[in-house]
C-alpha cells in the first residue's frame, strides 16, 4: 500500500499517543494538540498538529513537531483532501474536531499553495480556500457548475478553471473536491529567478543528455573548450554550466562577446592597459578580462568575429598563460580557463585567411557542437512550459497553458532562432494573452503561415513575412536607433525587441552600413 505522507517534517509519533488520537469510527482526524484531556503531556506536548487518517483498513497517524513548517508534498495533501471528501460524514455531524479539521486544512492549503473547493453530495460548499485579494462574494453551488459525469476532469468557475474530482462510494458520489494549485508559487519563483544558470539548463533529449554528461566530464581539468552551435542554441549557457561544475567556480566567469565591441576597444578590455597608454585612459591603468577571470572562467563568445591582430596576441595568452596590458614592458601570469563559442564555422574562416589556423588548434581541444532546437523538437515541450512558468512568476500572473493545438504548431516550427526565438515567442503569447488557454490566436502569425521569423535565418536578416527585403531591415534599424539612441543599454532594448543577441545586433549594423 502506498503511503499518503512522505513529507520529511511530519514524523509518525509514538504508539502512546497513537492510542490517544486515533478515533476508529472516523477516517480522518485532525488534532491541534493535546488530543484528550487524559493525554499525560498535554502541558508540553511536542507536536504542532497530529493527523490521523485510515486509508481501506490501514491506518496513519502523523505529528509536526513544533517549529518545524509542513513540507508535504501537494499531491498528498490532495489526496488528503479527496479522503475528505470521502468522509465529509465527518464534517457534517459538526464533531468536536471539524473546527480544527478546517483550519488544519486552511493552513495546509495556504503552505502549499493549493486552492480549492469541497462541496458536500448535496451540492453544498463547505470548505474552500482561495487565494483572492477580496473574498468573494458568494461561491456557486455545485449545480450551477455543470460537472460531467465523470470522476475527473476539470471545470471552469466564476474564479477560473479548476480540476475536479469526485470519489464514488458504490455508484453514488460522496462529493466533489475542486481544487488547483497557485501558479506563481514563491518556492519556484525562486527556482526560476536563479542566476543560477545550471538549473536552467533545460533539455532531456538523448543527445543533450549526452553533451551535458560529457561537459561535466570536461569541468573537472583546465582544457579549453570550443562550443559551436548556432545563434541562441545556449552556448553562454553550457559554458557558464562547465565553470558551475569546475573546481573554479567559486572564482569569477568573466564573459566578452567579440563581435559586440568595437574592434579598437576591444584589445584594452580583452588585455587591460597601464596608466597613460592611451588618450581618454583611466588613471593608474585597468584590468582587462583576462586579469579579472584570474582563477576562474574566461567565456569569449563569437570568437570568430576576433580581428587578425588580436588572434595573434590571443594565441600568446593561451600558450604563456601571461598577458600583457597595452603600453606595459612585462606580461602577468594568469591562472584562467578558456572557453570560446562561435556561430561561425571556423575552418571556413582559416581557408579565407580570417582566422588563424594555429589559434584553431590550440582552441579546438575540446569542441562540442551544441544542436540547434529543431534537431531536439522533443524539449520543445520542456522549454515552453520552463519559460511559460518563468514568465507567468516574473510578471505574478495568473495560471496560463499552451493549448494543444498551440502545443503542435509551436513543436512543429523550425525555429531559427533556437531557444531564444522560442523564449521571445512565449513572452510574446503570454503578454496578450489575457485568457488563461494560450490558443493560436496569440502566436506570432508567422509561425502558422510557415515562414520564418523575420529576425531569424540562421542569425541573419533576410526573413520574409512583414519584412521584405534589406530596405526593410536597413529601415527597421535606423527606426530602432533613433527612438532609443546609440547608447549599449539602448542597443540591448533594441536586440530585446529584435529578438536576437547584442552581437547579432553589431553584426546587422555592420552588415547594413550603419553607425554604431
Ligand atoms: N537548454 C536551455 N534551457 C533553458 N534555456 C536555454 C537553454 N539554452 C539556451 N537557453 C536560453 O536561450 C537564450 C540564448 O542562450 P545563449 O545566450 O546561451 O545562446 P548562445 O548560443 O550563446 O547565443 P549567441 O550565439 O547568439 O550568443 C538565453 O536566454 C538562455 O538562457
Amino acid at each position: 500500500m502506498e503511503e499518503v505522507f512522505n513529507a520529511t517534517d511530519m514524523i509518525q509519533i509514538e504508539n502512546s499517543c497513537k492510542e490517544l488520537a486515533l478515533r476508529p469510527n472516523s477516517h480522518l482526524a485532525v488534532f491541534s494538540p493535546p488530543c484528550s484531556e487524559f493525554c499525560p503531556h498535554k502541558d508540553e506536548c511536542k507536536y504542532e498538529l497530529i493527523i490521523s487518517f485510515k486509508i481501506f483498513e490501514e491506518e496513519f497517524t502523523y505529528g509536526l513537531p513544533k517549529g518545524k513548517s509542513f513540507k508535504i508534498p501537494p499531491a498528498a495533501f490532495l489526496k488528503l483532501l479527496s479522503l475528505l471528501c470521502e468522509s465529509l460524514t465527518v464534517m457534517e455531524e459538526k464533531s468536536i474536531n471539524s473546527e480544527i479539521i478546517k483550519d488544519a486544512f486552511q493552513i495546509l492549503a495556504s503552505q502549499l499553495q493549493v486552492e480549492f473547493l469541497l462541496y458536500n453530495k448535496k451540492g453544498d460548499l463547505i470548505l474552500s480556500h482561495l487565494f483572492l485579494q477580496q473574498r468573494p462574494l458568494f461561491l456557486e453551488g455545485l449545480e450551477k457548475l455543470q460537472i460531467s459525469p465523470n470522476a475527473e476532469g476539470t471545470v471552469k468557475t466564476s474564479f477560473g478553471k479548476f480540476y475536479y474530482h469526485r470519489p464514488l462510494k458504490g455508484k453514488e458520489p460522496e462529493g466533489v473536491l475542486l481544487w488547483r494549485m497557485k501558479s506563481a508559487k514563491k518556492a519556484e519563483n525562486e527556482a526560476y529567478k536563479t542566476n543560477d544558470h545550471f538549473f536552467a539548463l533545460i533539455g532531456k533529449n538523448p543527445h543533450f543528455v549526452e553533451i551535458k554528461k560529457l561537459l561535466k566530464h570536461i569541468a573537472q581539468n583546465d582544457h579549453t573548450v570550443l562550443l559551436q552551435g548556432e545563434s541562441g542554441t545556449g552556448k553562454e549557457l553550457f559554458a557558464r554550466y562547465i565553470h558551475n561544475l569546475s573546481p573554479r567556480k567559486e572564482n569569477p566567469f568573466i564573459a566578452i562577446n567579440c563581435a559586440a565591441i568595437p574592434e579598437n576597444l576591444l584589445e584594452s578590455e580583452l588585455f587591460g592597459y597601464e596608466d597613460g597608454s592611451f588618450t581618454g585612459a583611466k588613471k593608474g591603468g585597468k584590468p582587462g578580462k583576462f586579469e579579472l577571470a584570474d582563477g576562474g572562467t574566461i567565456f569569449l563568445d563569437e570568437i570568430g568575429d576576433m580581428p587578425m591582430p588580436l588572434q595573434a596576441k590571443l594565441l600568446r595568452v593561451l600558450e604563456d598563460r601571461r598577458v600583457e596590458r597595452v603600453g606595459a614592458t612585462s606580461p602577468r601570469p594568469v591562472d584562467i580557463r578558456v572557453i570560446a563559442a562561435t556561430n561561425k564555422d571556423l575552418k571556413e574562416l582559416i581557408e579565407k585567411k580570417m582566422f588563424r589556423e594555429d589559434l584553431f588548434f590550440r582552441l579546438n581541444v575540446f569542441p562540442v557542437n551544441i544542436p540547434p532546437l529543431r534537431e531536439r523538437r522533443d524539449d520543445i515541450p520542456l522549454l515552453l512550459d520552463f519559460y511559460l512558468k518563468n514568465v507567468i512568476i516574473e510578471q505574478d500572473w495568473g495560471f496560463k497553458i499552451f493549448s494543444p493545438e498551440a502545443q503542435e504548431i509551436l513543436k512543429n516550427y523550425t525555429w531559427p532562432g533556437n531557444i531564444r526565438e522560442l523564449k521571445n515567442v512565449v513572452t510574446y503569447a503570454a503578454s496578450i494573452c489575457k485568457e488563461d488557454i494560450i490558443t493560436p490566436d496569440y502566436l506570432p502569425k508567422y509561425l502558422m503561415t510557415g515562414a520564418q521569423s523575420e529576425v531569424y535565418v540562421g542569425g541573419n536578416l533576410k526573413g520574409k513575412s512583414s519584412f521584405d527585403g534589406e530596405k526593410d531591415v536597413k529601415h527597421r534599424l535606423e527606426t530602432l536607433l533613433e527612438k532609443y539612441g546609440r547608447s549599449t543599454e539602448a542597443k540591448k532594448v533594441i536586440a530585446g525587441e529584435l529578438g536576437v543577441s547584442l552581437a547579432t545586433l553589431y553584426r546587422w549594423l555592420n552588415k547594413y552600413g550603419i553607425s554604431r
